[in-house]
Formats: C-alpha cells, structure tokens, sequence
C-alpha cells in the first residue's frame, strides 16, 4: 500500500514503503495501461530507460502478468541508450533483454532498438525514422497538437543528480526541443521526454 498519494492536475506522486511494494505497484501499473492500449488501440507501445528499471520491473515475468498482459501487442523502444554494441555492459538493450525481454514473449521485430554500429548521430537520425514510420501505420499513435508520437507510457529512472535519460539538471540540451531523438556524446535521448511524447510516463527515483 502507498504511503503517500498525492493526486492532482500535474499528475500522481506515490511514495511506497519499500521495494518490494514499487515492484507490484509498478507490475499493476504497466499491466493497467497495457490492457486500456490494447484495448482502445490494439497495441501497446512502451520505451524504456536503463539503471535499476528493468529490475524494478521484474514482478512483470512472474505470475500472474506473465500470463495476463498481452506481450505479443507490446512494441518496445528506448528513452535513452548508449551506443555501444548489443551485447556490452553499458547497453540499456542488453539490460532490458537479460532482465525482461527474455523472460516474457515479446515478439522479436517489435523490439526497436537503435543500430549500434553507426555513429550516434546517425543512430540518432534512423531512430528517429523508424518511428515516423510506426507513426505512419499507426504502431505509435500521434499527438493531438502536433506530429510528435505518442507512445502509451515512457518509462524512466531518476539519478542521484536528479538526471532522467541523458538529461542532466541545467544542461543546455534541455532547451534544445526541435528533434526529438538526439545524440548526445554516445548517447541517443529523446528530447521531449516529458512533454508531448507521451501518453503517460512514469518517473521512478
Ligand atoms: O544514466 C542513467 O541513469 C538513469 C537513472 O538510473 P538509476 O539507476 O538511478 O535508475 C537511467 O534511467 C538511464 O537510462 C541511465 O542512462
């Protein structure tokens, strides 16, 4: 049971007891959501980050949402990656795949990672592509004011710094609104995380 629930128009604050509790509050969260998407939409599009995300999602691999969320309608992108290949420890894909995407049956050409073996702007700019497409046939939905996707729910963990993504406190990127997918240093972020991306996002800290 929350602790605290703070509910107003900016949104929901709820402050848990332990670990534990987040895990299930997080698994009833995401299942919720995936169940109205697929529901309204018949797909579910989530993007991820890395740090101790994907083990606070963890209670999604076991009983009962291994066998009640509808995981061949998810479609999975990242909110941050480094680009390093696949397999290395830095890689927030590598994570995700070890920790759920190897746990549960999610469909493999609805993971969209970005190419690692291009430089990050270029990793960057195709990423990007590759979502105006799934905007095109609708695999993402778009945004009502503008023609920005919409993904059902980005998912993020906050630093001890206060940082989400690549996005650190007072960085000048966080003015820079014009791509939405950008590269920074190594890294691919989207840039307008918090705004008009999302149907729903989670911030976890
Ligand atoms: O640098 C990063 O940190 C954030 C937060 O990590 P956490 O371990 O404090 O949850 C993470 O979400 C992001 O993907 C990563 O690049």
């Amino acid at each position: 049971m929350a602790l605290s629930e703070v509910n107003n128009d900016r949104g929901e604050l709820r402050i848990l007891e332990n670990l534990d509790e987040l895990r299930t509050d997080l698994a009833d969260y995401i299942a919720e959501l995936s169940e109205a998407a697929v529901k309204e939409r018949g797909v579910f599009a989530i993007a991820l980050s890395g740090g101790s995300l994907i083990d606070l999602m963890g209670k999604l691999c076991e009983a009962p949402y291994n066998k009640t969320v509808d995981w061949a309608k998810w479609y999975i992108f990242w909110a941050d990656e480094r680009v390093v290949a696949k397999n290395h420890s830095d890689s927030n894909y590598n994570l995700a795949k070890d920790g759920l995407l190897s746990k549960v049956p999610i469909v493999p050409s609805h993971i969209h990672s970005i190419n690692d073996s291009v430089s990050a702007e270029e990793a960057a700019d195709e990423y990007m592509f590759v979502i105006r497409q799934l905007v095109k046939t609708r695999m993402v939905s778009v945004s009502d004011i503008s023609d920005c996707p919409k993904f059902d729910l980005i998912l993020l963990g906050m630093g001890p710094d206060g940082h989400i993504a690549s996005l650190f406190p007072n960085h000048s990127a966080l003015n820079e609104t014009d791509e939405w997918v950008r590269a920074k240093q190594r890294r691919c972020i989207w840039q307008l995380i918090i705004s008009d991306l999302t149907a729903h996002h989670c911030l976890l800290g």
